[in-house]
């Protein structure tokens, strides 16, 4: 087990699925520091995972690495109580989504590393996308210890920062596209009569299943799918009426629209220093 120490600084709910997935993976309570601004927040999390609740600077100068899951609108604030007293030595991992490393390396003493980290909330059963950039100051030894905190989490991968915002909109956002799709098979379960409950069942071993496939037999999905369509069939019925509502272009601009808003995050939290 590792030596190191993390404070998740913001434990909402991104910090909380990160928290809970180190503690899954074996790392002990005692080694797992969180700050809330909210004391009931702090004392919700001390009794459901029996870690330490602090104040932002304690955890600032007693964790090794300083994970920063705050909502973007809250990081200069947050930087500006403690930024410029973070001793050397620590790592600072920040899961904001749109904000640049450059926005940390500015408001922290120089030479703290900064990695940024995009992950999803499938963490909760540790099948999380996690995806690494290093910042300014990062080494390969500070990017394997990211991997190391966030591999029990899920998969991991390594991306420039400059693929990051894209990143946000497919994986990152990309959990509440595959809800909403779930959301809208089972009203249209109901929609053919359907009990909710049994089309509730069927849509989500269904996205189980298929999902369970495509990792698994490594197929492209445009195979996979043609396998389902038979001529004449009832699945190119339904795919006819989803090409004729432009649903796949749909997907393409909205997530154009995720990246571009996190870019538009960077912006305008930290004008000037994308
Ligand atoms: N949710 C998701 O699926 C994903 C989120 N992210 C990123 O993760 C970050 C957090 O998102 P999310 O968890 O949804 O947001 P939440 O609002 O649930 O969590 C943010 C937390 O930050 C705490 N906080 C705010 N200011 C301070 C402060 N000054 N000191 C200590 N704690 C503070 C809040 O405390 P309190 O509760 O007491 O108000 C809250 O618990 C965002 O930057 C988002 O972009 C990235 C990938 C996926
Ligand atoms: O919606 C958001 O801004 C955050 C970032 C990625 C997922 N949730």
């Amino acid at each position: 087990m590792t030596k190191h120490s993390v404070a998740v600084i913001g434990a909402g709910k991104l910090g909380e699925v990160v928290l809970s997935g180190l503690l899954r993976a074996g790392w002990p309570p005692h080694q797992l520091l969180a700050t809330t601004r909210r004391p009931e927040r702090a004392a919700e999390l001390s009794e459901k995972y029996g870690i330490r609740p602090v104040l932002n600077l304690t955890a600032v100068t007693q964790a090794d690495v300083l994970a920063v899951a705050v909502k973007p609108q809250d990081a200069a604030k947050l930087l500006e109580d403690w930024g410029m007293k973070v001793p050397p030595g620590k790592l600072v991992v920040s899961l904001c989504a749109g904000l640049p490393t450059s926005f940390f390396t500015a408001r922290l003493p120089g030479g703290i590393p900064v990695v940024r980290v995009m992950t999803n909330t499938p963490a909760f059963v540790d099948q999380a996308m996690t995806v690494i950039s290093a910042g300014a100051y990062a080494t390969e030894e500070h990017l394997a210890l990211t991997e190391e905190i966030f591999q029990p989490l899920g998969a991991t991968l390594r991306v420039p920062e400059s693929q990051q915002d894209a990143v946000t909109a497919l994986s990152g956002s990309g959990p509440a596209y595959f809800y909403l799709l779930v959301e809208a098979m089972i009203d249209a379960g109901i929609l053919l009569g359907l009990p909710r409950q049994v089309a509730h069942e069927l849509v989500v071993q269904t996205a189980i299943g298929s999902a369970q496939m495509l990792r698994d037999s490594g197929e492209h999905p445009v195979k996979l799918r043609e396998a389902v369509t038979s001529p004449a069939g009832t699945t190119i019925a339904a795919i006819h009426e989803l090409e004729k509502h432009g649903v796949r272009a749909a997907f393409l601009t909205a997530l154009e629209a995720a990246r571009d808003r996190a870019s538009e995050i960077a912006v305008q939290m930290a004008p000037g220093t994308k």
